[in-house]
């Protein structure tokens, strides 16, 4: 901000806000009474990085509430002929840089809170990569797996038609997340166009067949592995090649992540999903493990390695931990137990206040989750791009790209970290809001 205020003068446009003294940090017995709340936890980490740019008081206000927040109750008739009702969420938090962008999550414990958290993470996110999008997120509070195809089907359209006038190319482009996926976007997509005409750039990570990009699938986890590669290497810890991996997960992003660190030579030595884990101090093959799950088998009933409980995934010692499942698992509990070097945070959320604390304190490296996982988001955009241009790219383009962005990214952040003496989250987050109140200034408030 220093810089901004240098460079152009525009918080002049916010001198009637009076300039506000730094945020004071939160109490520790405090921490722990909010590790509950997801948006308490992202603001949290905000209020942080927000004390180093010292803007007035309103500014932040701006800057941590989301503009617009869609509440709707969906209603389809179920297999069986029973009605059966769900709330949906559609957080939209900023659109200053550009269109909102953000994932669709299906799960049972999605509520507004959540949605709101993942929203606000997505603006962050989409400013550290550096691509033209704002943040939103939305999601469905439904477990997808106690429903049919069809029923699937019938939500996903539900929620198109109550969400139709609130999105759009360019006003709020959603995407998949946990519990969605590409056929959810090609519903999103097939019954958006009825109402507004061939419309390709409404979501991404659509079926590569229908509109969709080469590598976004993959991007995540991907992007992972590129951010873990900087990170080793501006270290000084070396290479992929030669560490131990530990991944929480084992959906799109953690089996492409694994899959990806095993290609670079890494050894994965065990993976946890919502059912169970597996371990094996060689090295899984990753990629037969990955076969094991398509065919429908359980993670812990593969055969080339040791099923382990679940809830010891996070203490096993390795070089790299990568939560790659849901929120706040690094808490107050757990940090103590975790027995890495780094924790690169693949999910969104996945370390609380509390947990990063502990962390921070017992010299344990955390990447970023508004970085690490920013690899999704980014060959969703290179996916909007080419919808808008009618237009396919390689795969190896695609790629290539990714790995440029996220080299970037990690340079800036880097070098912000080590200038300003301050961990890679709280660089990242001034980096981000750095370049969404300059979007904020330059575009004016009237
Ligand atoms: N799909 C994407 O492109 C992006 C996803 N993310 C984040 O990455 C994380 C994972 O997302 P996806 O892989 O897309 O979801 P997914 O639905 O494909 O996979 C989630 C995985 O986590 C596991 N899981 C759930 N609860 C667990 C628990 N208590 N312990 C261990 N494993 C558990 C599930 O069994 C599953 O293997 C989420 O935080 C999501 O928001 C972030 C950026 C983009
Ligand atoms: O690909 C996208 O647009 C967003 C993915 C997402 O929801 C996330 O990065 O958390």
């Amino acid at each position: 901000m220093h810089a901004l205020r240098r460079s152009s003068g525009l918080l002049g446009r916010l001198q009637h806000c009076v300039a506000a003294p730094c945020l004071t940090s939160v109490p520790h017995s405090e921490l722990q009474k909010r590790e509950n709340s997801a948006s308490a936890n992202t603001n949290y980490f905000i209020k942080e990085a927000l004390k180093e740019l010292e803007y007035p008081q309103k500014l932040q206000r701006l800057l941590l509430t989301p503009q617009r927040e869609v509440l709707v109750e969906l209603v389809i008739t179920k297999d069986n002929g029973e009605i059966e009702t769900f709330n949906a969420y559609r957080v939209q938090h900023d659109d200053s840089r550009g269109p909102y962008k953000g994932g669709l999550r299906y799960h049972p414990k999605v509520d507004l809170d959540d949605v709101r958290s993942l929203a606000s993470l997505m603006t962050w996110k989409t400013a550290v990569m550096d691509i033209p999008f704002g943040g939103a997120k939305g999601g469905i509070s439904v477990d997808p797996k106690l429903l049919s195809e069809r029923e699937l089907e019938k939500l996903t359209r539900k929620l198109v038609q109550a969400i139709k006038d609130t999105i759009g190319p360019q006003v709020d482009i959603p995407a998949p997340d946990v519990g969605s996926n590409a056929s959810v976007m090609a519903w999103f997509f097939d019954e958006y166009s009825k109402f507004s005409g061939f419309s390709p750039g409404v979501v991404t990570g659509k079926p590569v067949h229908l509109h969709g990009s080469y590598g976004r699938e993959a991007a995540t986890g991907r992007g992972t592995v590129f951010a873990t590669r900087e990170m080793l290497k501006a270290t000084g810890a070396g290479h992929i090649a030669d560490k131990k991996f530990v991944i929480q997960g084992f959906g799109n992003v953690g089996s492409w992540a694994a899959e990806i660190f095993e290609e670079h030579g890494g050894k994965v030595i065990a993976v946890s999903d919502a059912f169970g884990a597996v371990y094996n101090e060689n090295g899984l093959d990753i990629k037969a493990l990955r076969r094991h799950i398509a065919d429908g088998d359980l993670l812990s009933a593969f055969s080339e390695g040791e099923a382990i409980d679940k809830g010891t995934i996070l203490s096993i010692t390795c070089d790299v931990l990568v939560p790659a499942a849901i929120e706040g698992v690094i808490n107050a509990e757990t940090a103590g137990q975790v027995e890495a070097k780094y924790v690169v945070e693949a999910a969104n959320g996945p370390t609380t206040p509390e947990g990063d604390k502990i962390l921070r304190e017992r010299g344990i490296i955390v990447l970023p989750d508004i970085y690490t996982n920013g690899g999704g988001v980014t060959v969703s955009f290179f996916e909007w791009v080419q919808n808008l241009q009618n237009f396919r790219w390689e795969e190896e383009e695609v790629n290539k790209r990714l790995d440029r962005a996220m080299t970037e990214a990690f340079a800036q952040i880097w070098e912000i970290s080590r200038q300003k003496k301050l961990p890679l989250r709280t660089a990242a987050f001034v980096k981000a809001l750095q370049s969404v109140t300059r979007a904020h200034l330059h575009r004016g408030f009237d």
